[in-house]
């Protein structure tokens, strides 16, 4: 089997939402596919009402299908701070047109604010790998890799685009979504990540830079979060540029103009249009704007975002014992 399914962008890009659907009859829930998380969680009848602003929310009493996974529990904090717990149920999933039957769907008790405040939001999607699940005391494996299964390969592939609908894909390699060759490059996912190398980089029209840093592949990331030294080489190119400590990053004027940004990954060569690089204004006025690559923060390693992933056609390659991540041209 092979599926479909599509990636919305919220404003700004801020990240991308994909309906997916729960329970028999089904619920329809927007949620954000994450490739740098493994929990599959959902605002539910259980959230309470003052952390609801307009998500929808998946009942389990609505649905014929659905079983309590009893004495189950979750809890996650994001590398960004934000969090969320609850209990499990296990139920119907269906991405595309692929159902995944007793899929654990995790209702949330509890989620941080910046969730709350993000009201088209209704959850999280994870597809790093089953290892970072939370659930306790026994853990649960992804959507993904219940589906692996019945794929016609072990793969999904994420189209992000600049301001439009893209789409992610399940068991198949669109040719249709690509040029070129897709660069296959090695995963090291000891970690859960679907983490690799980078080569090197360079800025505008400046000679390439070998430099030897690893990242994650992060679908539900927004910006790329680069080594210190790495986002101040690209800065320096950007007139009025500066770190503004109060917004926690590097902000430019608005109509800078900015330089394309290449990152080395393997044999490939992702080049990000300057204009990814322009995320959002910070004012109202529209003057000061922030930047869509910013500083890892020691962090250990890059978070190669949504700015970096939306300028590639990505191949995340399960196939077991030699996990790949394919870059291709669009
Ligand atoms: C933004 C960020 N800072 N640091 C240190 C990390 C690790 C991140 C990435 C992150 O937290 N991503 C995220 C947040 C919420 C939901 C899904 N993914």
């Amino acid at each position: 089997s092979s599926g479909s399914a599509q990636a919305n962008p919220e404003q700004h890009d801020i990240q991308y939402l994909t309906p997916i659907q729960i329970g028999t009859p089904p619920q329809t829930v927007n949620v954000d596919f994450d490739s740098g998380s493994s929990d599959l969680w959902v605002f539910s009848s259980e959230t309470p009402a003052d952390s609801i602003k307009g998500q929808a929310v998946y009942d389990p009493k609505k649905s014929k299908t659905a079983e309590e996974v009893k004495g189950a529990s979750w809890e996650i904090t994001y590398g960004d701070k934000s969090s969320s717990s609850g209990v499990v149920y296990r139920d119907a999933v269906t991405v595309g047109n692929i159902t995944v039957k007793g899929q654990a769907v995790e209702a949330a008790t509890t989620v941080s604010a910046q969730f709350t405040r993000d009201a088209n939001n209704d959850g999280l999607f994870g597809l790093a790998f089953s290892a970072l699940n939370t659930v306790h005391p026994k853990q649960e494996l992804t959507w993904f890799d219940h589906a692996a299964k019945e794929l016609d390969h072990p793969v999904w592939t994420a189209d992000l685009k600049y301001h439009k609908a893209g789409t992610y894909d399940f068991g198949v390699i669109n040719k249709s979504k690509y040029a070129g060759k897709i660069s296959y490059i090695d995963v090291d996912s000891s970690n859960g990540f679907w983490m690799f190398n980078m080569s090197g980089y360079s800025v505008g029209n400046s000679t390439f830079k070998p430099a030897q840093f690893q990242g994650i592949a992060d679908t539900g990331t927004t910006l790329a979060l680069l080594p210190a030294q790495v986002v101040k080489d690209y800065y320096k190119a950007v007139s009025g540029a500066k770190i503004d400590y109060f917004q926690g990053g590097y902000v430019f004027p608005c109509n800078a103009k900015l330089p394309n940004f290449v990152l080395g990954v393997g044999q490939a060569k992702v080049s990000i249009p300057g204009k990814y690089v322009n995320y959002a204004p910070i004012d109202v006025a529209g003057k000061t704007c922030f930047g869509g690559i910013q500083s890892d923060d020691d962090v250990g390693f890059s978070i190669i975002g949504d700015v970096a992933l939306k300028a590639a056609f990505v191949v995340f390659d399960a196939t077991a014992g030699k996990p790949r991540l394919g870059w291709a041209s669009k």
